[in-house]
């Protein structure tokens, strides 16, 4: 049973929670000195709206989430105590420092470097890079000693999963690109079987599961269905952009209002 998901919608088998990621609500409000779309506006909407989490990826340069949006949703979320707060980002840049000032229920530890583009791949535990363990183990303690679960963006590797077990995280989060790109095509069943796989191994380990990148309203039932025991998908790009396009016969009508009233007979 996953808590975050409401009894009616479990009744109706949703296990996964959806948490709305707003770096794209950000991105769009920092090319304005106006405050529009707030982002805390934005968050009261998707969770009046149902969504059951708040994902934002505080990248170092402050493209889109800047560090009092951080703190504004830890302060609006308070009212929302159902609600999971999940903070991404690199613990050995700029994410530690977030996760001591605010403790959201989730940090989810991203490998990125500090100028990249988005996203792109998850960590490598052993191998070629074997620090990235050690570094990785006493910030993960850190985060269990401040009360945060922690989770890892992964590949989809099942002979990964043991060593993210190893190194103390609880979740791991699968980096699902390649299965957005091979949506559709006849790459899919392939693909989603290495998902498939990856899962059943981080759950042979312990580990719970959530899954995010490029997620979208057509591809994402074909994974859920597919893929066992996801517990959260983070959503953003596809999501916001959803919300735009879905939103514009809404605000045109309010805009001919706003129009017609210019013109409307003055009132006595
Ligand atoms: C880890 C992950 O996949 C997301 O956090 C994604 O990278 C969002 O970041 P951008 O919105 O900056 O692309
Ligand atoms: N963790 C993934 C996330 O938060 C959103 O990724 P995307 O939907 O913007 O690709």
């Amino acid at each position: 049973m996953n808590p975050l998901v409401a009894p009616e919608a479990a009744a109706r088998g949703a296990r996964t929670a959806l948490s709305v990621n707003l770096n794209k609500v950000a991105l769009l409000r920092n090319s304005r000195h106006l405050g529009i779309p707030s982002v805390t506006r934005a968050a009261t909407c998707v969770l009046e709206a149902g969504a059951q989490g708040i994902t934002v990826h505080p990248r170092p340069d402050e493209r889109h989430i800047r560090a009092h949006d951080v703190t504004d949703l830890a302060e609006l979320l308070k009212a929302w105590p159902q609600v999971e707060y999940n903070i991404e980002g690199n613990p050995f840049h700029n994410l530690m420092d977030v996760i001591r000032a605010v403790r959201p229920h989730q940090a989810t530890f991203v490998p990125d470097s500090t100028d990249q583009f988005t996203s792109d791949h998850g960590w490598q535990l052993g191998g070629n890079s074997p620090d990235d363990a050690e570094r990785l183990r006493p910030l993960i303690d850190e985060c269990h000693a401040l009360g945060v679960r922690v989770s890892l963006f992964m590949d989809p590797d099942p002979s990964a999963m043991r060593a993210a077990r190893e190194v103390g995280a609880d979740r791991v989060e699968l980096y699902t690109e390649t299965y957005a790109s091979a949506w559709g095509t006849v790459r899919q069943a392939e693909v989603l079987d290495g998902f498939v796989r990856s899962a059943e191994a981080a759950l042979a380990v312990g580990l719970e599961i959530n899954a995010g990148h490029d997620l979208n309203r057509d591809n994402l039932s074909d994974f859920l269905r597919a893929v066992p025991g996801v517990l959260e998908v983070s959503i953003g790009h596809a999501l916001i952009a959803d919300a735009l396009e879905l939103g514009y016969a809404e605000t045109i009508r309010a805009y001919q209002r706003s129009i017609q009233n210019a013109f409307a007979p003055a009132r006595s």
